[in-house]
């Protein structure tokens, strides 16, 4: 039997549910009023108001979803409550509890999980760091059904209400219109992880078996490299890896702020540090200033030398590996849907280093490396006019590697490269450049049942076909699970391209939270579908 919803984008429009009655706190401001203000109203076309079929058990489950939406927003709470920053070893407890929360979360559904011991990291202080376990979990062992390996991470970026946040980061607040759920961690990633939560507990609920086994991998260090990840996936290479047929991740973006997309494709990272040393302790600039070589300068005329006014890579011979554009290729970027003028108001800026050609903003996101630095640890950076000379000061870079580049190659052109910047420069003070870590970029067959499936799942929830895209950032161990279980990785995004990962004021839209719930429900429930046909 099929049952008939109606495209639930529609419910973007003023007639939305009411969410008075939700005891949530909601936060009015001037700056989010003019955010939501300056939301290109949306034009939707006629085939996103036509009636959608989608099969009856997912239509149960869609509107179990839509009657349990403020508990799953109260379960987003629950966890962006925890700062579990993997960046700050101060903070190291935080990740180990939100780890052991999602754990219990994963009990009460059922799931039968291991917390994994990866050992210990390495600070630059010489500090030595116990790492967050890693959460290895098993949802069914029906072998008529295909499994799916889902991955997501626990860990989030640094966030304080000093740096420009609106509200408190670690306080889900939901926005005075209803719309939109402000929180460091509410787009990446623990919102996506609470959709797959919601959506098995929506099968649960709902007394509809799971179309798929599940085995989870959740970790707390992915926003720091995933350290110590690589090698658990080593070790459980031929128990916990095996028997995989599909694997999911859902920690990236939609391109643009109306249509889903599927993701095929990621760059790597390769992240660097330079310390320059100047000193045995701070110095006051009247006393000292003028008669050596400071730290600052030295390390800002070094990390100068990294690109040149056009965003070009100076670094001789990184750009070698880099494949060229082939017609085919290009013809891919063509029907996306991607308006540059939104992308720039979305950034807040009017000059783009390629003006207004979609194409080639997509190519240096997606399929060209670049480079960014993050900034320099030890300089001065609070209110107020300190008149010091930093002792030591580390500068932090990285660069985005595409396809063909590899790590071990990309440190050693860098190390070689900054090293005769410095020998150049003459200064007598102590310089240090290594790379901290290193990933490979990875592209993906969309072919496969894996895109299929998902592709049929975005049009059951949204009544539209995906746009198939890459994306710039990095998730370390997509290549290392795609080589670990012998088979296709996914990405399926959830939230917003404006959602301000990483950035001040994440948030995630409720419509995505939700309607993410169900996709990821009808991703299961297709790939049960067409595994038996493929
Ligand atoms: N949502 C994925 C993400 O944000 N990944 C980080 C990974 C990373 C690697 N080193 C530091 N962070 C990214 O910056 O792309
Ligand atoms: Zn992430
Ligand atoms: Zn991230």
């Amino acid at each position: 039997m099929i049952c008939v919803i109606l495209y639930p984008w529609i419910r973007r429009s003023p007639c939305v549910t009411s969410t008075s009655s939700i005891r949530l706190r909601k936060f009015c401001s001037r700056s989010i009023r003019t955010l939501v203000d300056s939301i290109v109203p949306l034009k939707p076309s006629p085939e996103f108001f036509k009636m959608s079929a989608v099969p009856e058990e997912l239509g149960k489950i869609f509107q179990y979803v839509d009657k349990n939406k403020e508990r799953f927003i109260e379960r987003l709470r629950d966890v962006v409550r925890i700062p579990s920053v993997s960046s700050a070893p101060d903070k190291r407890d935080d990740v180990i509890a939100m780890v052991r929360v999602t754990e219990e979360k994963l009990k009460k559904l059922g799931a039968k999980t291991e917390l994994c011991d990866v050992g210990t990291q390495k600070l630059s202080d010489g500090r030595t760091l116990r790492l967050p376990p890693v959460i290895l979990a098993k949802l069914g062992d029906d072998p008529s059904k295909p499994t799916v390996l889902v991955y997501g991470h626990l860990d989030v970026q640094p966030a304080a209400k000093e740096d420009g946040w609106n509200t408190e980061p670690f306080d889900l607040t939901l926005s005075c219109d209803g719309k939109k759920l402000y929180g460091r961690g509410a787009s990446d990633d623990k919102g996506p992880v609470m959709c797959w939560l919601n959506a098995i507990e929506s099968y649960q609920n709902c007394d509809i078996d799971l179309p798929t086994n599940l085995k989870f991998v959740f970790e707390g260090m992915e926003e720091s490299g995933s350290e110590g990840l690589e090698e658990l996936l080593e070790a459980k290479r031929d128990s916990f890896f095996k028997g995989i047929h599909y694997v999911c991740i859902s920690d990236n973006y939609w391109l643009g702020t109306r249509k889903p997309c599927l993701t095929y494709g990621l760059r790597g990272i390769c992240y660097f540090f330079i310390e320059i040393e100047c000193a045995v302790k701070d110095l006051h600039s009247g006393l000292y200033g003028g008669v050596l070589n400071e730290a600052t300068s030295d390390l800002i005329h070094v990390l100068d030398s990294l690109l040149d006014r056009q965003g070009k890579i100076k670094i001789p011979d990184l750009q070698n590996d880099v494949l060229p554009v082939t017609d085919e290729e290009k013809e891919l970027y063509k029907n996306i849907d991607f308006n540059v003028s939104e992308f720039k108001t979305e950034i807040g800026t009017n000059q783009l280093l390629h003006n207004e050609d979609k194409a080639k903003i997509l190519m240096s996101r997606w399929r060209f490396p670049s480079l960014s630095i993050h900034g320099i640890e030890g300089a001065f950076a609070e209110e107020g006019s300190k008149t010091v000379i930093p002792r030591k000061v580390v500068g932090k870079f990285s660069i985005r590697i595409v396809p063909n580049m590899e790590p071990q190659k990309v440190e050693e052109s860098v190390v070689k490269y900054l090293t005769s910047v410095w020998n150049k420069r003459g200064s007598n003070n102590k310089f240090k450049v290594y790379m901290t870590h290193g990933a490979k970029s990875w592209v993906s067959d969309v072919n496969h049942t894996n895109y299929t499936a998902a592709r049929a799942a975005v049009r059951h929830v949204f009544n539209v076909e995906p746009d198939l895209t890459r994306e710039g950032g990095s998730i370390p161990i997509t290549i290392n699970l795609e080589d670990v279980t012998g088979t296709n990785v996914i990405l399926i995004p959830i939230g917003c391209c404006d959602d301000g990962a990483h950035s001040q004021n994440e948030k995630i839209d409720v419509l995505n939270y939700i309607e993410g719930s169900k996709l990821l429900a009808a991703y299961l429930y297709e790939i049960g579908n067409q595994h038996q046909k493929s």
